[in-house]
């Protein structure tokens, strides 16, 4: 096809990725790039780039340009595309072989055509000194000081001001650009801005403010922060690490991430951004990765390219109602300079670089990020959500790197364009949560009787790969441990065990706590809760005395141990809850026990999925109405907390507070919205389009619901709620998916009325989310695992189960953590299951002798359609075993083996499939290193088959004149 054509055909695609960032870096590289190869002139860039157009219509306009230029052009196009796109955005699209446009070009012959000629490389040294640049062409009087401060308004961009100097110095002629270019070549900046320059010289004022931060810094990280009312643990025992992973992976390998990868340039999609964004769910343990972030660059450990670490709390911020300059909010909020301040500030707008900011709980943050209102003077004063949005976008100090954390739920849209990346914190892997145990308890033997517990109830080591369900459990240990029956199984149990924990231990000694301990501590209860939902419905995380004073809860109440004096206001005492899960579910403690004749309503309302975005309880106004934000997430998770205590199992506790009736009413209120909610999603899925299957793309509030569902532990709910579902497909791709949520999804699909594919790419399933899965197993017909994490202990249950459902016909484990140990289960499933009918299992670890053992399989199985081993190690022995396994098969219909370091050795083997099979479609071997011999042998098995339509042979050892003459000899070889 030609280039034009491509253009054409993939228009709508082109605009989308050049656009889908929100920034305008794409398409003003790829504009460098036609520009330098020659494929645009001048007026061709001004046309594109004319002032006030959106990003859309100048996208389009670079599109139309380029078609009316002719194929030359198109070609130039795509390959500045396939220049600058990330690989994970490539691969969606088409863009050709068009790679020899600029060699084309010849050296050009003087300094304004050099900076055309070389204008994206010039780009990119020249944004990290725009400013010295200046100075020397200021020097010179090459240009005057207003030309430099219009290139240096901080609406643009560092690369923007950079392509703003180049077309100013071109236009200024020979003088100018020889004087640029030999500036640039003298600094030969080739290192990433976010390492210390060498030769920057730290004014003592400044060396003695980074030795008190780093003091202040090191005493504050050293206790556990959160939670931390509860013994102290030093950061150092008890910290684990946590399952870092980039959110959009720019490869096909799933990455975790080290500490100083979260900070680093690794998986950067937007390099004019300078906010980092780590995300996750509650209690996932974001503070604590910041408070040991915080620690490690105190200690000199980690992070050292930064000079100077300023820490925010939102939750802190919130309580600033002053108008403050940004100098003031970081010496009033950070740690205060004994020495001269304006030369530590001054220093500090001198070397962004330098200086890292973290802020704590954005979701916190009571008014949701907004990027209308520009501040960009650092000395002027402005109210703390204006400095701080002001700051996350780079309009105030460009250049400093930020960490902002988040509930995953919570990350406003308005925000993503200003990040340069975002990481999500997934909790604890298998082996984190063997870790924590054995860090909480210095006795190995009950560290050990915990993990074993743990093995035997899955549903809670599902929790547990969430930190603070892993603390509370090992909390909890002796109620756990001397439980008689089949202990916690939800998060509401898991809450109440705390719930009794503390009033336990904190009930004056020798008085153990009696069955009616719920009606002993109902006071407490109450007022506590209603403390915790007032403070929900208003964003509000940190009372005061007297606040508390006013609700009536009394020094006793504090003792009780829930609310932790808050560390950060020290001028008088506040206080917090030990996290804000545990307000959450004094909330809907509240919520379930408060029995007034009047507020029928109070359920229902939490449960209306249009309160979240009008402020749930009409109260909380401070958002804008249509983004999420804490109060969504704090919602969720008290509707799924009040959903669990008004199950059927705790009635008999709560009959202590509340009378009976007044539980069944509410518990019907539940059963009403969470059936609505269901049903309203359910009539909002899409007509299938012609020849497609009805598919449901569940968002976010269907995997909330399912878990209030869950929560209840209402089997009956769950069939009725599922009978209405009337779908082929269920989409839960990138939906934040762990253990925890397998196990409350496995317990409502398992009531579908008929069998359906499950997709659950890009989540974080995990072995133990395989095993909490398999109640519902029998009515997957497809089940899709992509970028899981998944094992082969993952693999070994799930093949167990699977051969026993009769449904089960099609799996996809792309990129998980397979190996060779996987395949003894597939051959069985093959051998065993004569209705099996595609097996995918993409860039994994598997090598020769794991295609060995799935070729015994394989010569079994009467079924299989599909086989793919993409991105493995087969190798010839591999293909050789599979060649000899598949030759007789009656069904296969596709076969990959792509990238397999497969020969001519196995290309002959596989020739001898295509020679026998009437099925096989279509054969997947780019990317190998097959010679003339290997495609000679599969030229003639294609000489004897009518069926294969393909043989995908790109990227293998041959010669341009092989591949000619193969493509003349057969249309079928694709190369
Ligand atoms: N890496 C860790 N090592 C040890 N314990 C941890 C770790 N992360 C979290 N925890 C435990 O989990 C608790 C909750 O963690 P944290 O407050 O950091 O979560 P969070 O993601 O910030 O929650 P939220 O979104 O609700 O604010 C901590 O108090 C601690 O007990």
């Amino acid at each position: 096809m030609s280039a034009q054509q491509l253009v054409l055909r993939q228009r709508a695609e082109l605009v989308r990725t050049l656009c889908c960032g929100g920034t305008s870096e794409p398409l003003e590289s790829v504009l460098d790039l036609l520009l330098s190869w020659g494929a645009f002139v001048w007026e061709d860039y001004l046309n594109v780039c004319g002032p006030g157009k959106a990003l859309c219509s100048r996208t389009r306009e670079l599109l139309d340009l380029t078609y009316s230029k002719g194929d030359s052009a198109c070609s130039s196009l795509l390959t500045a595309f396939s220049h600058v796109l990330p690989d994970a955005q490539k691969n969606n699209l088409n863009l050709g072989a068009f790679c020899a446009v600029q060699n084309a070009q010849e050296t050009p012959l003087c300094a304004t055509l050099t900076l055309l000629s070389d204008r994206r490389v010039l780009v990119a040294k020249l944004r990290n000194c725009v400013t010295e640049a200046l100075d020397v062409l200021v020097q010179k009087g090459l240009l005057t000081s207003p030309e430099c401060e219009e290139i240096q308004l901080p609406v643009y961009t560092a690369s923007q001001q950079a392509r703003r100097l180049l077309d100013l110095v071109k236009f200024k002629g020979e003088g100018a650009a020889t004087v640029l270019l030999q500036f640039l070549q003298k600094i030969q900046i080739t290192a990433l801005p976010h390492t210390t320059n060498e030769k920057c010289i730290i004014p003592a004022s400044v060396a003695d403010y980074q030795k008190k931060l780093c003091s202040s810094l090191s005493a504050q990280s050293h206790f556990l922060s959160t939670c931390s009312g509860t013994g102290k643990f030093s950061l150092d025992d008890i910290y684990t690490e946590g399952l870092l992973e980039l959110g959009q992976t720019c490869s096909n390998t799933l990455v975790s991430l080290s500490l100083e990868d979260v900070v680093g340039a690794v998986g950067t999609l937007n390099v004019e951004a300078d906010t980092v964004l780590v995300s996750g769910e509650a209690g996932s343990g974001k503070s604590t990765f910041l408070q040991r972030l915080h620690q490690l660059w105190a200690r000199k450990t980690v992070l050292q390219n930064y000079l100077l670490l300023f820490p925010f709390s939102c939750r802190k911020l919130n309580t600033e109602h002053r108008e403050l300059s940004l100098k003031e909010l970081l010496f009033l909020h950070c740690c205060w300079p004994d020495g001269d301040q304006n030369e530590l500030f001054q220093f500090l707008l001198d070397h962004p670089h330098m200086v890292l900011f973290t802020f704590d709980g954005l979701d916190e943050f009571k008014q949701t990020f907004a990027d209308d209102q520009r501040h960009c003077c650092p000395t002027q004063p402005a109210k703390i959500p204006i400095l701080f949005f002001n700051l996350l976008q780079g309009s105030l100090l460009k250049g400093v790197r930020k960490l902002v954390t988040s509930r995953t739920e919570a990350v406003p849209f308005t925000l993503r364009p200003y990040l340069c990346k975002e990481v999500l914190l997934k909790g604890f892997s298998p082996d984190g949560i063997n870790c924590f145990v054995k860090k909480h308890h210095s006795d190995p033997g009950v560290a050990s009787r915990v993990l074993e517990l743990l093995q035997s109830n899955t549903a809670l080591l599902g929790l547990c790969h969430i930190p603070v369900f892993c603390w509370i459990v090992s909390k909890c240990y002796k109620e756990l441990l001397g439980s008689s029956n089949t202990g916690p199984q939800t998060i509401t149990d898991v809450y109440l065990m705390v719930l009794q924990h503390f009033f336990h231990h904190r009930t004056s000694k020798g008085k153990g706590l009696g069955k009616s301990w719920v009606q002993e501590h109902c006071r407490t209860i109450m007022v506590l809760g209603k403390l915790a939902l007032q403070g929900l419905e208003h964003c509000h995380y940190i009372f005061s005395a007297t606040e508390m004073q006013n609700i009536g809860i009394t020094e006793e109440d504090i003792g009780k141990g829930f609310l932790i004096q808050n560390q950060n206001i020290l001028d008088s005492k506040h206080y917090e809850f030990l996290h804000l899960t545990i307000q959450c579910f004094f909330a809907a403690l509240f919520i379930t026990l408060h029995n007034d004749s009047n507020d029928t309503h109070t359920v229902s309302k939490l449960f209306q999925t249009q309160c979240r975005s009008m402020g749930c309880l009409g109260i909380c106004q401070a958002r804008k109405c249509d983004e999420p934000g804490t109060e969504t997430s704090n919602f969720q998770i008290t509707s799924m907390f009040v959903s669990g205590l008004l199950s059927q199992c705790h009635h008999s506790l709560l009959v202590q507070c509340c009378p009976i009736q007044a539980l069944h009413k509410k518990c019907k209120q539940v059963v009403k919205c969470v059936s609505k909610g269901m049903h309203n999603h359910f009539k909002s899925i899409p007509r299938p389009v012609k020849d497609e299957k009805k598919s449901m793309h569940a968002m976010p509030d269907f995997v909330w619901l399912v878990k209030c569902i869950y929560e209840m532990q209402d089997s009956e709910l769950a069939k009725n709620v599922m009978a209405r579902l009337e779908a082929d497909h269920l989409k839960l791709t990138y939906c934040n998916i762990g253990p925890l949520e397998c196990t409350a999804l496995a317990f409502v699909l398992q009531h579908l009325k008929g069998p359906v594919g499950l997709q659950l790419d890009s989540n974080s399933v995990g072995d133990v989310g395989v095993e909490q899965l398999l109640p519902c197993l029998h009515v997957c017909h497809s089940l899709y695992l992509r970028n899981n994490n998944i094992t082969d202990e993952g693999i070994a249950k799930l093949v167990e189960k699977g051969v026993q459902c009769e449904a089960f016909k099609k799996i996809a484990l792309f990129n998980n953590k397979l190996t060779d140990g996987c395949t003894q289960h597939f051959s069985y499933l093959l051998k065993t299951k004569q209705n099996f009918l595609s097996l995918r299992l993409g860039n994994n670890n598997i090598t020769a002798a794991g295609a060995e053992q799935l070729a015994e399989g394989l010569r079994c199985s009467t079924s299989l359609q599909f086989l793919g081993l993409w991105g493995n190690k087969v190798a010839d022995a591999g293909a050789e075993a599979l060649g000899h396994a598949l030759e007789d098969s009656r069904t296969l219909e596709w076969l990959s083996l792509v990238d397999n370091g497969v020969g001519s050795v196995g290309a002959r083997a596989l020739a001898r499939v295509i020679q026998n099979s009437t099925t096989l479609k279509e054969l997947w071997l780019n990317n190998n290193c097959i010679t003339r011999t290997g495609v000679q042998y599969l030229v003639q098995a294609l000489e004897k088959n009518s069926s294969v339509t393909s043989i995908w042979l790109r990227g293998n050892s041959l010669s341009k004149e092989e591949v000619e003459e193969f493509s003349m000899r057969e249309s079928r070889l694709t190369f």
